[in-house]
Parts: C-alpha cells; sequence; structure tokens
C-alpha cells in the first residue's frame, strides 16, 4: 500500500447469511476491536441482515454496508432499496456496479453512475466497482475496459472524500484466480491517474483490489503499491479468515 488514506478492507457477503450468521459480525466486530484503528473494516451482508447487523457493529466501530441501491429515494419500485433507506437502516457505504450486477441485471455505466449519485444524496460512500474479462485481458484492453467503466460510473458531481474504488477483475471472483501483483499494480496506477485527472491529485479515494483475496494472499496484494485495500468475497463469511486479511493490510 502507498501511504496515504486509513486501508478499507470491505466484505462482501453477496447472497449468503441467514440470522445466525450475526454471530460471525458479532466475532469480526470482537477481533476488530483487539486489532486496533490502523485499517478500516467494512461488512455489507445482506438486505435481510443489514439493520441488526448494525446494531452489533456499531458496539465495535465496524462499518456496515449495503450491496447495492436504488438511484431514487422512494417510490414504486417493487423489491428495491434506496440509499436513504439503507442508511437509515444504519450503513455507511454501499457497493455499487459489482460485476454480478452488471451481468446478471443489466446494469450500465450510466445505472452505475446514478446508483453512485444516489449513494452521496444520501450520506453513503459508494464502492464503485470495475473490472475487465478474462478475453478482454488476453486481448490486451483491460486498462481501456476500465478506464472507460470508470468514466462512465463514477458519480456526478464526484466527492472525492467519500469515493471508493474497486478493482475486481472479473475473471477473478470466486476462482481463486488472480492478477499478478504487478498487473493489480499497473490496473491501480491507471485508476489512480483518471482519479488525479478528475478530481485533483490530492484526492483520498481509496482504490480496492478484489477477486479471490484470502489469507494467504492478502499481504501481498494490500502491499502492492497504489492498492489501499481489499473488496473481499468468499473469505469474508468466517471472522477467523475476513481479520486475517485485515491484518495482513497493516
Ligand atoms: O465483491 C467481492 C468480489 O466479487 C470478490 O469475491 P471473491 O473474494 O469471492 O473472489
Amino acid at each position: 500500500m502507498t501511504s496515504g488514506p486509513r486501508p478499507l478492507v470491505a466484505g462482501n457477503w453477496k447472497m449468503h447469511g441467514l440470522t445466525a450468521s450475526l454471530a460471525e459480525i458479532e466475532a469480526i466486530g470482537a477481533g476488530y476491536a483487539a486489532l486496533g484503528a490502523s485499517v478500516e473494516l467494512v461488512v455489507c451482508p445482506p438486505a435481510t441482515l443489514l439493520a441488526a447487523a448494525a446494531a452489533i457493529a456499531a458496539r465495535f466501530n465496524l462499518g456496515i454496508g449495503g450491496q447495492d441501491c436504488d438511484a431514487q429515494a422512494s417510490g414504486a419500485h417493487t423489491g428495491d432499496l434506496s440509499a436513504e433507506m439503507l442508511a437509515d437502516a444504519g450503513a455507511s457505504y454501499v457497493i455499487v456496479g459489482h460485476s454480478e450486477r452488471r451481468a446478471e441485471h443489466g446494469e450500465s455505466d450510466a445505472l452505475v453512475r446514478a446508483k453512485a449519485s444516489a449513494a452521496l444524496r444520501a450520506g453513503l460512500t459508494p464502492i464503485v466497482c470495475v473490472g475487465e474479462t478474462r478475453a478482454e485481458r488476453d486481448a490486451g484492453r483491460a486498462i481501456e475496459i476500465v478506464e472507460r467503466q470508470l468514466a462512465g460510473s463514477l458519480p456526478a458531481p464526484i466527492a472525492a472524500e467519500r469515493l471508493v474504488v474497486a478493482y475486481e477483475p472479473i475473471w477473478a471472483i470466486g476462482t481463486g484466480l488472480t492478477p499478478t501483483t504487478n498487473d493489480v499494480t499497473s490496473m491501480h496506477a491507471a485508476i489512480r491517474a483518471r482519479l488525479d485527472a478528475l478530481v485533483g491529485a490530492s484526492a483520498p479515494t481509496r482504490i480496492l483490489y478484489g477477486g479471490s483475496v484470502k489469507p494467504s494472499n492478502a499481504r501481498e496484494l494490500l502491499h502492492a503499491p497504489h492498492v489501499d485495500g481489499a473488496l473481499v468475497g468468499g473469505a469474508s463469511l468466517t471472522a477467523k479468515d475476513f481479520l486475517a486479511i485485515a491484518e495482513a493490510a497493516l
């Protein structure tokens, strides 16, 4: 990690977790309290657990985030949750534009931008996800694709102090595969350059790496240049692994 903002390790539980999993939030909170505050830790549980998780997390200064939000504040949008609702339930972050949302729900860059802007409107910090497919990387187009996603997906106007970008190569998600550290560094440097151009070189926007982050590879990935933290999927479901990754960020 470069010296700069406090590293952020966020856990995306995706569609995992029943009420029994709140014990894991408690264990993550207790472990986090023991770890100290030089890393920021956030869990994004499914919406059904958000309020209960937030009540537990508040005791430990653990952050809570949503996994998606609607672009509207309220209205006739059956099944959707607004950023205001997530904030009301105790979230301070929300993931937008995750590749699973882009692929399974047809979310465009423009929609992701609207959601990220909605998050800012509601006082949340959006974690805006970008990343290339395997075919795009093999064709040498990874940076071009990610720059295009950034150009279309970042909120407008940008609030640099409340913005996180997560680089998640799609082919690395849940596969056990990761890019080389050099490839992660090159991509994060390109994202940083783009953010510098958009919001100024002193922007505190953190750039997370996501995709098969585990206790065994976390130290190398988290200490690569321009990496300010991680967005963790599967390994965030157990306190033991998630806390080991958080510790690797120190
Ligand atoms: O949001 C998290 C990412 O999709 C990474 O998931 P993963 O750590 O299970 O590969």
